[in-house]
């Protein structure tokens, strides 16, 4: 995740090797570099473009159709998403409980010819998550650090088996790893992504691998009955 373009250097990854991978990232659309500078200008957190880029990778070898974001922001993530999972037949429902930046992502996804294609909802994901049926192949969580847990079995109804849920901030610039917080209020998000981690990792239905990427991110896919 980065607010300050220049300052989109992770803990977790040494400076140059964040630079050189970022450097061979294939070039990105305009509408991409535009979001990039709105989320720069008004400091709204966007994942990086290497995980970006992660996740249309994902989509793509996932063959991924039916996805759900939670977290949309001005929609950044969402268009990386869709850039994989649209030509595929797909459709993405993403969450976002901030009206200002829901309202800035049905505009990007406007612009971006998308928009029927990606079914936004303004609320809380801690009301509306719940209220969701059906299956997906894809979930992303990125809103609410500190629900993760909470979201979790949730998450794991609506995944289908062989569908992947990966988890966006999950070292939150190596805080999880020293336990130690920068801030007060960040405590108890630290506290409750180490139990994410710990539960994703030895939950039995769950083959999860936690990548060092951006802000570091957890890749769970739920087991089918082909995988032991
Ligand atoms: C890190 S940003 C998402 C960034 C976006 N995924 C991207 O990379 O382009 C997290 C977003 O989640 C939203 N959010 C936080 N709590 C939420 C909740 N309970 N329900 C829905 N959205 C929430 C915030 O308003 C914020 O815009």
């Amino acid at each position: 995740m980065y607010t300050i373009w220049e300052a989109a250097v992770s803990n977790i990854i040494q400076p140059e090797v964040q630079r050189y991978i970022r450097g061979l990232l294939p070039p990105r659309d305009n509408i991409f570099l535009e979001m990039e500078q709105e989320a720069r200008a008004k400091v709204i957190p966007i994942v990086e473009p290497e995980v970006g880029h992660l996740l249309y990778w994902l989509a793509l070898t996932q063959k991924s159709t039916r996805v759900l974001e939670i977290g949309t922001a001005i929609g950044y993530s969402t268009l990386w998403i869709a850039k994989a999972v649209l030509p595929q037949g797909g459709e993405i429902t993403t969450l976002e409980i901030n009206p200002p930046r829901a309202a800035a992502a049905a505009g990007y996804f406007k612009k971006a010819g998308v928009a029927h294609k990606i079914k936004l909802i303004q609320g809380d994901a801690r009301e509306i998550l719940f209220q969701l049926s059906g299956s997906y192949d894809f979930i992303f969580l990125d809103a609410a650090k500190g629900k993760y847990l909470e979201f979790l079995n949730k998450c794991l109804e609506l995944l289908q088996p062989g569908g992947i849920l990966v988890a966006e901030d999950v070292l939150m610039r190596g805080m999880v790893v020293s336990g130690e917080a920068d801030k007060r209020r960040n405590k108890t998000a630290v506290a409750r992504l180490q139990s994410y981690l710990a539960t994703v990792t030895k939950l039995p239905e769950l083959e999860t691998i936690i990548l060092p990427v951006g802000d570091g991110v957890a890749v769970s896919t739920k087991k089918d009955n082909k995988i032991t």
